[in-house]
């Protein structure tokens, strides 16, 4: 296959030397088994070009697995890519193949491979080189024949250089690097790119603009597309749908690339007011100040569950003598009944009755606090209904297990969908 065609089959856009490169390494290499790593920024065409090599490799007629190594939480991904035996793990109730053994015969996909953690890295080097692994939990070896492409937007030797990624699997992975060109460095591609969208989402939305200015044209080749090809197709389908039959000026296109125009600190600022959006007094406008406030709004909040999680945790990690050693401001908000681990909604008669208030200013130890809880409260009297019974339990668990709520739904014996939804429906935390 040559280039234009592989580039017609994969609706890949593009005359610029830089991508011409790039395409003319990926038909060299595709119909082969050697390893291809993938470099570029995020929406530069590295998925679209891994799925393109695969559909034109021999092994086309065998699965493609895809595997976001950045997305898999660290404690599963040894699992989901190598498999595991039946009771290997709390939940392993079967035993699981993994991605490498459903991609037997096929191609596996690595997506960020630069985010694997360190301990995986080492079996995923074997398996690189000799195709064997262990699913976890079997000291049964076994193999896979695997084409393997890994894809990062990170600068790999960089992360060698940092000690996060393991130097012999840099070397391993590195056997044909094909490095995507951001689209700021292919000016060219731009608009063959830019139309190539438009056309297909006008189709889509039976909508179309009705045309450009040689301004406009101008900023959208000029402009620095942080997000790459994807964020182009974002501005096309908005423009085809929110511009219908208007005219697209430079003043219309900047509504929708401005939020990136600038580079720097002021990237991470929720609002980046235009100076021509401002008042004639250089003030911000009415929308403006608005979203400064929700923002500033929803950033005391953060900062108060920020707070409340440290005043918590200090309370359930450090005993009251060491609170007592903190700065006063600090040992207020660790008092506060609210994160003392103690805040279920029992009324004020039953808090005395257990002696709730207790906990956080007593200098007694929590075996003995909660001893007396329960004592207190199952020999009360009063018969506590059923409810605060429960809501009393929960909140015992939960200290207990120092809010692990597996650990606390386990002891309760309900599952822990339903420890979550009982905290709802007593409005505890
Ligand atoms: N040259 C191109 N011509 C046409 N469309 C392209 C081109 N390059 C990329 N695209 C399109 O841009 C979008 C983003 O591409 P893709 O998902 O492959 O990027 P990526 O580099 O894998 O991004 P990420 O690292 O965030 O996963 C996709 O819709 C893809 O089809």
């Amino acid at each position: 296959m040559d280039r234009e065609a592989f580039q017609e089959r994969f609706g890949l856009i593009g005359e610029s030397a830089a991508l011409k490169q790039v395409i003319d390494k990926v038909v060299q290499v595709a119909d082969t088994d050697i390893t291809v790593l993938l470099q570029g920024e995020s929406g530069v065409g590295k998925d679209v070009t891994a799925k393109a090599i695969h559909e034109i490799s021999n092994r086309k007629h065998n699965d493609l697995v895809i595997v976001n190594c950045g997305a898999i939480p660290e404690g599963i991904i040894e699992s989901e890519l190598f498999g595991h035996e039946k009771g290997s793990f709390t939940g392993a109730h079967e035993a699981r193949e993994g991605y490498f053994e459903k991609a037997n015969g096929g191609t596996i996909f690595l997506d960020e491979i630069g985010d694997t953690p360190a301990n995986v890295q080492v079996k995923l080097l074997r398996v690189l080189e000799s195709g064997e692994y262990f699913r976890v939990g079997s000291s049964k070896l076994r193999t896979t024949d695997v084409r393997v492409i890994a894809a990062t937007n990170k600068d790999l030797w960089q992360l060698v250089q940092e000690e996060s990624f393991r130097e012999d699997l840099f070397y391993r992975l590195d056997t044909v690097k094909v490095k995507l060109p951001p689209l700021r460095d292919r000016p060219d591609d731009v608009i063959p790119i830019f139309r190539k969208f438009v056309t297909e989402f006008s189709a889509k939305y039976d909508s179309v603009f009705k045309g450009f200015s040689d301004e406009a044209k101008e900023l959208l080749v000029s402009y620095r597309w942080p997000g790459n090809v994807r964020e182009l197709r974002n501005v096309a389908e908005q423009l085809v749908v929110l511009e219908k039959s208007q005219f697209i000026d430079t003043d219309k296109l900047q509504k929708y690339l401005k939020g990136r125009q600038h580079s720097g600190a002021t990237d991470n600022l929720p609002v980046l007011a235009d100076q021509n959006e401002r008042n004639k007094n250089g003030a911000f406008g009415n929308d403006d100040q608005k979203l400064i406030y929700r923002a500033l709004v929803e950033l005391q909040s953060d900062i108060g569950d920020l707070k409340k999680m440290l005043a918590n945790f200090l309370y359930s990690t450090f005993s009251q003598k060491n609170i007592k050693a903190l700065p006063q401001n600090i040992q207020d908000e660790v008092n506060k009944p609210e994160n003392s681990g103690m805040d279920i909604d029992i009324g004020n008669a039953a808090e005395e009755d257990i002696g709730v208030e207790s906990y956080a200013e007593a200098d007694i130890s929590e075996e003995e606090t909660e001893d007396d809880a329960f004592s207190e409260f199952f020999t009360s009297d009063d018969i506590p209904s059923i409810e605060k019974t429960e809501q009393f339990l929960i909140e015992q668990a939960l200290r207990k297990y120092e809010g692990n709520r597996r650990k606390a739904s386990e002891a309760l014996g309900i599952s822990e969908r339903t420890l979550y939804r009982k905290l709802d429906q007593y409005g505890l935390q």
